[in-house]
């Protein structure tokens, strides 16, 4: 038999779903819908303001329906293969994961720590990978809470890699269980005793420190920063909690905890801030050329999530079919039958494989990878040379810091190695420059914000900087492994999901007016005509509810002035000629 040739085997496929019958369909609806304007049109003058308010609407609603069409037309069955990527290499480039929370009361910190928990235990070498947790709460128990989860994480994690444990989130991992799995070994149902009461006690810490006064808590010594400060009017606090030193594969991961200055007169920009701030403080600590996003409320479903996209950013034959990857966000313990319908599970089953094949899924905002010289402003294939890159340039653009400066250097630069693109000294040994570009006033004058980094401007800035980023014409790719790689919290309420889909709806339709709406980027940039109409299915959420509404009220509208808007059938002409 001939031996195997591993490198040779692509790292990822794409192939295309077989839906020529919903296309086809699909086709016939909209024949259907031009049809029915066309009559509508060639009837107009015969007919009042009822048939007016139709043709309207109907065009609307065509006019969304070629969108809609256009976005499902090529669906994408994407596959990664992790193994052959590990028969490929073992030398994996460093990943920079961060975690963002912003109020401990609405995301409570029991759920932060198992989402860290859950990516400090990822299948991947340890000393290639820090967390860092951006907190705008500047919380005390968020802080205090990371700091236990750290004790716990030298238990966990070595248990979930020692056993190969599928759930690395605890929470998750022990609810329902009782008692460890009867068909396991002796050994391992000691220690899955042991750690469970372990996490029990960290359970109980982490409540009794949320149900107390913050005054009440210990402020002495490490916590001491925390105290008489207000969440919007704080200097920068930044804490190595975990340090792997000795830079040992199956270690424990960095883990840094970082509030960023804040002062009431000055804008914070919300997430997008918060973001720029840990681009910056990673840059100066780690350094690493790759940068995972993940809201506090969704856990790593998946312990291989991290070679799933290395099998892309390793495996794409050019830089440009991969500026991003993106995972889906899914939900555990959604309603039954999904009610408020905030699964969004069309939304990826059509539109996002839809859109994959086009110039990629859009940037979510959670459970992306990015690189980081995407992030820092580049354009695929723009080549900067040593010569080219003045630290004047560098000072302007990205602000007044030596060592940052020598870090986005090294990110820009022609032919940096990405596997060395790491800094392997402890973070900790940075700490001052990583207040210093985590102040509010750093930015001020510089590009963060605008060209480069996570965009100001919109409420829904994952989309925004997404855009921003095809525009430049890179593409994105779609990672859906099984299982799912992150699993998040959906509001289980109504009143919640309206106010969260306002705020999407709201944020979306802001984008379109932007600088950087769809639109120019089509017409000036490398936005591709289908991934422009693809946006504007979503952009224009907001507005389909104008169009709805009318075409609802019609009816009534109708009953009231004794008139009609639906186009007469044939069984009715005939009624009304046996009636006369
Ligand atoms: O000032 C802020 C506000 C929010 N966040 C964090 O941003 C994330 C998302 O905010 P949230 O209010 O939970 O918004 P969602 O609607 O649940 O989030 C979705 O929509 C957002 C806006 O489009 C995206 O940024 C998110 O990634 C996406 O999951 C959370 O981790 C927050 O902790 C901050 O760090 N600082
Ligand atoms: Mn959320």
């Amino acid at each position: 038999m001939a031996p195997k040739a591993p490198s040779s085997l692509p790292l990822y496929e794409i192939n295309y779903r077989k839906n020529y019958i919903s296309r086809g369909i699909e086709l016939f609806i909209l024949f259907l819908l031009f049809s029915l304007l066309a009559y509508r049109f060639l009837t107009l003058k015969y007919h009042g303001l009822q048939w007016l308010l139709a043709l309207i609407c109907e065009s609307w609603f065509t006019f969304i329906w070629i969108l809609t069409v256009s976005a499902k037309w090529n669906q994408v069955e994407p596959k990664t293969y992790p193994p052959r990527l590990l028969e490929r290499t073992c030398n994996f480039p460093a990943v920079d994961i961060f975690v963002t929370t912003a109020d401990p009361v609405l995301e409570p910190p029991l759920i932060t720590i198992n989402t860290v928990l859950s990516l400090l235990a990822v299948d991947y070498p340890a000393n290639k990978l820090a967390c860092y947790v951006s907190d705008d709460g500047a919380s005390i128990v968020t802080y205090y809470s990371l700091v236990e989860a750290s004790k716990f994480a030298k238990l966990w994690i070595p248990f979930c890699k020692k056993y190969n444990i599928s759930l690395r989130a605890p929470f998750r991992y022990f609810s329902g269980n009782s008692s460890p799995p009867q068909d396991s070994s002796q050994e391992f149902q000691q220690v899955w005793i042991r750690i469970k009461d372990e996490y029990k006690q960290l359970c109980k810490k982490i409540e009794d420190a949320s149900t107390q006064e913050p005054e009440t808590c210990d402020v002495a010594g490490d916590f001491a920063v925390f105290s008489n400060i207000q969440p919007k009017n704080h200097p920068t606090i930044i804490k190595v909690i975990l340090e792997n030193k000795e830079g040992v594969a199956d270690g424990l991961p960095h883990l840094v905890y970082i509030s960023r200055e804040k002062r009431p007169k000055h804008p914070h920009q919300f997430k997008a801030g918060a973001m720029n701030v840990l681009t910056r403080v990673s840059g100066v600590m780690t350094n690493a050329p790759f940068m995972l996003n993940v809201d506090c409320d969704m856990y790593a479903n998946n312990p291989q999530v991290i070679l799933h996209a290395m099998c892309y950013f390793l495996g794409a034959k050019d830089e440009i079919d991969c500026g991003f990857v993106q995972f889906p966000q899914f939900f555990y313990d959604g309603l039954k039958e999904d009610p408020y319908g905030n699964q969004l599970k069309v939304l990826h089953e059509y539109f996002g494989r839809g859109i994959g094949g086009i110039q990629g899924p859009f940037y979510q905002g959670s459970g992306c990878f990015h690189r980081r010289k995407v992030i820092y402003g580049l354009s695929p294939h723009e080549k900067i040379t040593a010569g080219g890159l003045k630290d004047e340039y560098i000072k302007k653009t990205y602000g007044k810091s030596e060592k940052l400066s020598t870090s986005i250097a090294k990110t820009l630069l022609e032919g940096s190695n990405i596997i060395e693109q790491f800094n392997s000294d402890s973070p900790s040994s940075f700490i001052d420059i990583a207040h210093q570009v985590g102040s509010c006033g750093f930015e001020y004058g510089t590009a963060w914000g605008q060209k480069l980094g996570w965009l100001y401007g919109s409420v829904t800035e994952d989309v925004l900087t997404g855009l921003f980023i095809q525009s430049r014409g890179w593409k994105s790719a779609y990672c859906l492994p099984d299982p799912a790689a992150f699993l998040g919290c959906a509001p289980t309420a109504g009143p919640a999901t309206m106010i969260q889909q306002k705020r999407w709806a709201t944020g979306l339709f802001e984008v379109l007016f932007n600088s950087k709406s769809p639109i120019i980027g089509t017409l000036f940039g490398k936005l591709q005509l289908r991934q422009c109409m693809a946006y504007l299915y979503v952009q224009l959420w907001a507005l389909r509810s104008i169009f709805e509404v009318c075409y609802a009220i019609l009816p009534a509208y109708c009953l009231i002035t004794n008139s009609y808007f639906l186009p007469k059938g044939k069984y009715d002409q005939k009624f009304k000629t046996t009636q006369s």
